[in-house]
Protein backbone atom coordinates (compact mmCIF):
# COMPACT_ATOMS: atom_id res chain seq x y z
CA UNK A 1 0.00 0.00 0.00
CA UNK A 2 1.05 3.37 -0.98
CA UNK A 3 1.84 5.79 2.69
CA UNK A 4 0.00 8.95 3.02
CA UNK A 5 0.33 10.96 5.66
CA UNK A 6 -0.41 15.07 6.32
CA UNK A 7 2.45 16.38 5.58
CA UNK A 8 5.46 16.97 3.36
CA UNK A 9 5.64 14.90 -0.06
CA UNK A 10 3.14 12.58 1.19
CA UNK A 11 0.73 15.17 2.12
CA UNK A 12 -2.85 16.21 0.90
CA UNK A 13 -1.45 18.24 -2.01
CA UNK A 14 0.52 14.83 -3.36
CA UNK A 15 -2.34 12.46 -2.75
CA UNK A 16 -4.17 12.71 -6.25
CA UNK A 17 -0.75 11.37 -7.51
CA UNK A 18 -1.27 8.07 -6.12
CA UNK A 19 -5.21 7.95 -5.33
CA UNK A 20 -6.66 10.13 -8.52
CA UNK A 21 -10.34 10.38 -6.49
CA UNK A 22 -8.27 12.93 -4.32
CA UNK A 23 -8.63 15.56 -7.43
CA UNK A 24 -12.21 14.83 -8.25
CA UNK A 25 -15.14 17.26 -8.04
CA UNK A 26 -16.88 15.98 -5.11
CA UNK A 27 -14.12 16.14 -2.35
CA UNK A 28 -14.57 16.39 1.08
CA UNK A 29 -14.04 18.84 4.02
CA UNK A 30 -15.55 21.79 2.92
CA UNK A 31 -16.04 25.27 4.23
CA UNK A 32 -19.99 25.74 5.27
CA UNK A 33 -21.23 29.11 3.71
CA UNK A 34 -23.72 29.44 6.15
CA UNK A 35 -25.05 31.91 3.90
CA UNK A 36 -25.26 30.12 0.96
CA UNK A 37 -27.03 26.97 2.45
CA UNK A 38 -30.15 25.87 1.41
CA UNK A 39 -32.96 24.87 4.02
CA UNK A 40 -34.56 21.82 3.16
CA UNK A 41 -38.19 21.22 4.56
CA UNK A 42 -38.14 17.60 3.02
CA UNK A 43 -35.88 16.03 5.08
CA UNK A 44 -37.57 13.15 7.95
CA UNK A 45 -36.60 12.96 11.18
CA UNK A 46 -32.91 11.28 11.58
CA UNK A 47 -33.28 7.39 12.77
CA UNK A 48 -29.94 6.59 14.78
CA UNK A 49 -30.03 3.55 16.87
CA UNK A 50 -27.31 2.20 18.35
CA UNK A 51 -27.45 -0.81 20.80
CA UNK A 52 -24.65 -0.66 23.74
CA UNK A 53 -23.87 -4.51 24.28
CA UNK A 54 -21.98 -3.55 20.99
CA UNK A 55 -18.47 -5.23 21.67
CA UNK A 56 -15.81 -2.72 19.38
CA UNK A 57 -12.46 -2.96 19.48
CA UNK A 58 -9.88 0.32 19.65
CA UNK A 59 -7.23 1.03 17.42
CA UNK A 60 -4.50 3.03 16.55
CA UNK A 61 -4.50 3.12 12.51
CA UNK A 62 -1.37 5.55 12.28
CA UNK A 63 -3.62 8.40 11.11
CA UNK A 64 -6.10 8.44 13.71
CA UNK A 65 -7.76 5.99 16.63
CA UNK A 66 -10.64 3.61 15.36
CA UNK A 67 -13.45 2.36 17.17
CA UNK A 68 -14.70 -0.39 14.87
CA UNK A 69 -18.09 -1.75 15.87
CA UNK A 70 -19.38 -5.13 14.91
CA UNK A 71 -23.27 -4.76 15.43
CA UNK A 72 -25.91 -5.17 13.13
CA UNK A 73 -28.12 -3.46 15.82
CA UNK A 74 -26.41 0.24 15.20
CA UNK A 75 -28.13 2.02 12.54
CA UNK A 76 -29.10 4.87 10.69
CA UNK A 77 -31.55 6.33 8.41
CA UNK A 78 -34.14 9.49 7.67
CA UNK A 79 -33.06 12.54 7.63
CA UNK A 80 -31.71 13.39 3.77
CA UNK A 81 -31.23 9.35 3.51
CA UNK A 82 -33.15 7.13 1.32
CA UNK A 83 -31.53 3.71 2.50
CA UNK A 84 -30.42 2.26 5.89
CA UNK A 85 -26.83 2.48 6.95
CA UNK A 86 -24.97 0.31 9.66
CA UNK A 87 -22.33 1.67 11.63
CA UNK A 88 -19.02 0.67 11.07
CA UNK A 89 -16.61 2.44 13.13
CA UNK A 90 -16.26 5.62 14.14
CA UNK A 91 -12.77 8.42 14.71
CA UNK A 92 -11.68 11.90 15.34
CA UNK A 93 -9.81 14.37 13.41
CA UNK A 94 -7.36 16.53 15.83
CA UNK A 95 -4.73 19.29 15.56
CA UNK A 96 -1.71 20.33 17.87
CA UNK A 97 -3.47 22.65 19.95
CA UNK A 98 -7.14 23.41 20.60
CA UNK A 99 -7.20 26.23 17.81
CA UNK A 100 -7.52 24.26 15.09
CA UNK A 101 -8.24 20.31 14.05
CA UNK A 102 -11.81 20.17 12.50
CA UNK A 103 -11.67 19.24 9.11
CA UNK A 104 -14.86 20.80 8.17
CA UNK A 105 -15.48 24.79 8.63
CA UNK A 106 -18.34 26.97 9.34
CA UNK A 107 -18.71 30.51 8.18
CA UNK A 108 -14.25 30.00 8.71
CA UNK A 109 -14.45 28.55 12.00
CA UNK A 110 -12.07 25.60 12.22
CA UNK A 111 -12.76 23.65 15.64
CA UNK A 112 -10.68 21.20 17.87
CA UNK A 113 -11.68 18.40 16.46
CA UNK A 114 -14.15 16.79 14.50
CA UNK A 115 -16.41 13.57 15.01
CA UNK A 116 -16.83 11.00 12.57
CA UNK A 117 -19.39 8.06 12.95
CA UNK A 118 -19.24 6.39 9.63
CA UNK A 119 -21.85 4.19 8.15
CA UNK A 120 -22.37 2.06 5.14
CA UNK A 121 -25.85 1.17 3.02
CA UNK A 122 -26.80 -2.08 3.89
CA UNK A 123 -30.14 -1.83 1.45
CA UNK A 124 -27.99 -0.95 -1.82
CA UNK A 125 -24.99 -3.25 -0.62
CA UNK A 126 -22.95 -6.29 0.57
CA UNK A 127 -20.45 -5.10 2.11
CA UNK A 128 -18.75 -2.26 3.72
CA UNK A 129 -15.71 -2.80 1.48
CA UNK A 130 -18.47 -2.86 -1.34
CA UNK A 131 -20.52 0.46 -0.35
CA UNK A 132 -17.29 3.00 0.55
CA UNK A 133 -16.61 3.22 -3.48
CA UNK A 134 -20.42 3.68 -4.65
CA UNK A 135 -22.44 6.74 -4.50
CA UNK A 136 -24.93 6.94 -1.68
CA UNK A 137 -22.22 4.24 -0.03
CA UNK A 138 -21.22 5.65 2.74
CA UNK A 139 -23.37 7.96 5.38
CA UNK A 140 -21.25 10.05 8.13
CA UNK A 141 -22.61 11.81 11.09
CA UNK A 142 -20.47 14.63 12.24
CA UNK A 143 -19.93 16.85 15.29
CA UNK A 144 -17.83 19.61 15.68
CA UNK A 145 -15.56 19.57 19.27
CA UNK A 146 -14.39 22.39 21.51
CA UNK A 147 -12.75 23.16 24.31
CA UNK A 148 -14.96 23.50 27.52
CA UNK A 149 -16.26 20.99 30.39
CA UNK A 150 -14.92 17.56 30.79
CA UNK A 151 -16.77 15.15 28.84
CA UNK A 152 -17.29 11.89 30.58
CA UNK A 153 -18.85 9.63 27.89
CA UNK A 154 -15.57 10.48 26.38
CA UNK A 155 -13.78 8.84 29.16
CA UNK A 156 -15.14 5.50 28.50
CA UNK A 157 -12.72 5.60 24.95
CA UNK A 158 -10.02 7.32 26.31
CA UNK A 159 -9.61 5.18 29.21
CA UNK A 160 -7.92 2.56 26.60
CA UNK A 161 -6.16 5.21 24.98
CA UNK A 162 -2.73 3.89 26.87
CA UNK A 163 -3.27 0.27 25.14
CA UNK A 164 -3.23 1.94 21.72
CA UNK A 165 -0.28 4.70 22.41
CA UNK A 166 1.50 3.10 19.60
CA UNK A 167 0.51 2.00 15.77
CA UNK A 168 -1.50 -0.94 15.28
CA UNK A 169 -1.96 -0.95 18.97
CA UNK A 170 -5.47 -2.59 19.61
CA UNK A 171 -7.69 -2.80 22.73
CA UNK A 172 -11.47 -4.93 23.14
CA UNK A 173 -13.96 -2.27 24.17
CA UNK A 174 -16.14 -4.39 26.08
CA UNK A 175 -18.14 -2.62 28.42
CA UNK A 176 -21.82 -0.97 27.82
CA UNK A 177 -20.94 2.09 25.87
CA UNK A 178 -23.38 3.32 23.74
CA UNK A 179 -21.76 5.97 20.85
CA UNK A 180 -24.39 7.71 20.48
CA UNK A 181 -23.52 9.49 23.84
CA UNK A 182 -20.76 11.56 21.76
CA UNK A 183 -23.11 13.42 19.47
CA UNK A 184 -24.49 16.29 20.59
CA UNK A 185 -27.85 16.95 22.14
CA UNK A 186 -29.93 18.44 19.34
CA UNK A 187 -29.86 16.10 16.41
CA UNK A 188 -32.38 17.81 14.60
CA UNK A 189 -30.31 20.73 13.21
CA UNK A 190 -27.47 19.88 10.42
CA UNK A 191 -25.98 20.51 7.34
CA UNK A 192 -25.58 17.66 5.11
CA UNK A 193 -24.02 17.43 1.36
CA UNK A 194 -22.53 15.09 -0.54
CA UNK A 195 -18.85 14.29 -0.41
CA UNK A 196 -16.24 12.14 0.12
CA UNK A 197 -13.28 9.96 2.23
CA UNK A 198 -11.40 12.12 3.52
CA UNK A 199 -8.21 10.38 3.71
CA UNK A 200 -7.34 8.38 0.40
CA UNK A 201 -8.33 6.74 -1.71
CA UNK A 202 -10.78 9.75 -1.45
CA UNK A 203 -13.98 7.65 -2.81
CA UNK A 204 -16.68 9.88 -3.89
CA UNK A 205 -19.35 7.81 -1.95
CA UNK A 206 -20.02 10.31 1.12
CA UNK A 207 -23.10 11.56 2.21
CA UNK A 208 -22.32 13.97 5.13
CA UNK A 209 -24.73 14.74 7.78
CA UNK A 210 -23.00 17.67 10.31
CA UNK A 211 -24.51 18.84 13.23
CA UNK A 212 -24.99 22.66 14.02
CA UNK A 213 -24.60 21.68 18.04
CA UNK A 214 -20.98 21.63 18.94
CA UNK A 215 -19.77 18.99 21.41
CA UNK A 216 -17.55 20.31 24.59
CA UNK A 217 -14.73 18.46 25.59
CA UNK A 218 -12.11 19.88 28.46
CA UNK A 219 -8.54 20.73 26.82
CA UNK A 220 -7.35 17.41 28.88
CA UNK A 221 -8.91 14.95 27.16
CA UNK A 222 -8.10 17.12 24.11
CA UNK A 223 -4.56 16.68 25.09
CA UNK A 224 -5.20 12.82 25.37
CA UNK A 225 -6.23 13.03 21.45
CA UNK A 226 -2.63 14.24 20.95
CA UNK A 227 -0.72 11.25 22.71
CA UNK A 228 -1.45 8.69 20.56
CA UNK A 229 1.91 7.76 18.35
CA UNK A 230 2.53 7.86 14.67
CA UNK A 231 4.60 5.07 14.64
CA UNK A 232 5.03 1.67 16.43
CA UNK A 233 8.90 2.11 17.22
CA UNK A 234 10.93 5.36 18.70
CA UNK A 235 11.87 7.99 16.09
CA UNK A 236 15.41 6.80 15.41
CA UNK A 237 17.79 9.55 15.65
CA UNK A 238 15.88 12.18 18.34
CA UNK A 239 14.49 8.90 20.11
CA UNK A 240 11.69 11.21 20.45
CA UNK A 241 7.75 9.55 19.77
CA UNK A 242 6.39 11.17 17.06
CA UNK A 243 2.44 12.49 18.25
CA UNK A 244 -0.11 12.16 15.80
CA UNK A 245 -1.69 15.25 15.50
CA UNK A 246 -3.08 17.53 13.06
CA UNK A 247 -4.52 14.87 10.83
CA UNK A 248 -7.20 17.05 9.13
CA UNK A 249 -7.29 17.11 5.38
CA UNK A 250 -7.49 21.33 3.96
CA UNK A 251 -10.95 22.42 2.83
CA UNK A 252 -11.59 21.37 -1.11
CA UNK A 253 -13.65 23.20 -3.53
CA UNK A 254 -16.99 23.62 -3.71
CA UNK A 255 -17.46 23.25 -7.15
CA UNK A 256 -20.95 24.23 -7.01
CA UNK A 257 -22.83 21.80 -4.66
CA UNK A 258 -25.39 23.21 -2.45
CA UNK A 259 -25.34 22.28 1.16
CA UNK A 260 -28.97 21.67 2.36
CA UNK A 261 -29.73 22.74 6.01
CA UNK A 262 -32.22 20.94 7.63
CA UNK A 263 -33.23 23.83 9.94
CA UNK A 264 -34.12 27.31 8.96
C1 LIG B 1 -7.38 5.94 7.49
C2 LIG B 1 -8.39 5.34 6.58
N1 LIG B 1 -9.65 6.05 6.64
C3 LIG B 1 -10.75 5.53 5.82
C4 LIG B 1 -11.00 4.04 6.19
N2 LIG B 1 -12.18 3.52 5.57
C5 LIG B 1 -11.99 3.25 4.12
C6 LIG B 1 -11.70 1.74 3.95
O1 LIG B 1 -12.81 1.08 4.53
C7 LIG B 1 -12.65 -0.36 4.51
C8 LIG B 1 -14.01 -0.97 4.78
S1 LIG B 1 -13.60 4.17 6.06
O2 LIG B 1 -14.60 4.00 5.06
O3 LIG B 1 -13.92 3.64 7.34
C9 LIG B 1 -13.25 5.84 6.20
S2 LIG B 1 -14.40 6.99 6.51
C10 LIG B 1 -13.30 8.24 6.47
S3 LIG B 1 -13.85 9.86 6.75
N3 LIG B 1 -12.62 10.68 7.43
O4 LIG B 1 -14.16 10.48 5.47
O5 LIG B 1 -14.98 9.76 7.66
C11 LIG B 1 -12.02 7.80 6.22
C12 LIG B 1 -11.99 6.38 6.07
ZN1 LIG C 1 -12.85 11.13 9.35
Amino acid sequence: PVAWGYEGDIGPCNWHKYFPKAGGKRQSPIDIDTSATQYDGSFKPLRIHYDSHMCSSLTNNGHTFCMSVNSDQCNLSGGPLEDKYRLLQFHCHWGSDDTKGSEHTVDGHQYAAELHLVHWNTDKFKSADEAIEKNQGIAVLTAFIKAGKEHRGWNHVLSHFKDIKKVQGTSTVNEDFNPKCLLPENQTDYWTYEGSLTTPPCHESVRFIIFKEVVEVSSEQLAQFRSLCVCSSRKRDTGEDEHLVDNFRPIQPLNGRVVKASFQ
